[in-house]
């Protein structure tokens, strides 16, 4: 990671693209710039699961959630859109953040487990996915209205490793479950209250990034339960509005 903070006018011109012009404002000030740094969290428990709690200040949050409503993709009816290959513009921008992000972002190394490969450990992304081209090449956008979430799955295999979500307006506990709790063995005598206590609870906060990458996207489901009792953290029940949230992926290239 690099500590000195990256090409900044690289970046500014970046966001600028992505976000339109913010130097009306001091508070626009956006992530990475005047000082102000993303710091990069490695989820304990599980390889390769990555949180960027600061990744998108409250002014760019307001802008991208205004650039995807431009879409015209929601209405009542629909709460979902995916797009492949060619993304709009505001996506490949804020491709491009991610990747600056990853690059000039503090990163909280893990001391938890003794690292066989440092590299691989102490960065949000390994290198072969951080530098392929494009970075992403599909995306997802959801709409959940309160109470609304998503099961527990592993993202289809016809997407490469290295996988993005950004989270939008209101805060939620995305959890994650081993794909085969106790390493695939005695599987059927674990109760559901012992499957619960395995989950593993990540707060997204808006404008929150999570980047899941080996273990994290193969390994282990993630899942958003917004039903009444599922999102609690730190003893208290979140508050379920509306919450938006961009996914993005690399497909594979497919077998000729
Ligand atoms: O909405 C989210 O935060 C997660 C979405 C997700 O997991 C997916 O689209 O595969
Ligand atoms: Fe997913």
């Amino acid at each position: 990671m690099a500590a000195g903070g990256g090409d900044e006018s690289h970046l500014r011109s970046v966001l600028l693209e992505a976000f339109g012009d913010s130097s009306d404002s001091e508070s626009d000030a956006p992530a990475g710039i005047g000082g102000k740094r993303w710091r990069w969290e490695a989820v304990a428990e599980i390889r390769g699961l990555w949180l960027c709690a600061d990744f998108l200040s409250a002014d760019e949050q307001a802008r991208l959630l205004a650039a995807i409503q431009r879409e015209g993709w929601f209405s009542d009816a629909h709460n979902q859109a995916m797009r492949f290959g060619d993304l709009p513009s505001w996506a490949v921008e804020l491709s491009a953040l991610i990747r600056e992000a990853i690059c000039v972002g503090d990163v909280n190394v893990r001391v938890d487990v003794e690292l066989t490969n440092e590299d691989e450990d102490s960065c949000p992304l390994p290198s072969d996915l951080l530098w392929r081209e494009p970075l992403f090449d599909q995306l997802i956008a959801n709409r959940y209205k309160p109470g609304e979430g998503i099961c527990a799955h592993v993202d289809l295999m016809r997407f490469d490793d290295g996988i993005a979500i950004v989270s939008l307006e209101s805060a939620c506990v995305m959890h994650f479950s081993q794909v085969k709790p106790g390493g695939g063995t005695a599987c059927d005598i674990l109760k559901q209250g012992d499957i619960e206590s395995m989950k593993v609870p990540v707060h997204l906060n808006p404008g929150s990034l999570v980047l899941m990458s080996g273990d994290a996207r193969y390994l282990w489901k993630h899942e958003i339960n917004r039903k009444p009792g599922a999102q609690l953290w730190d003893g208290r029940e979140l508050e379920q509005g509306c919450r938006s949230s961009v996914t993005l992926r690399k497909l594979l290239a497919s077998p000729n």
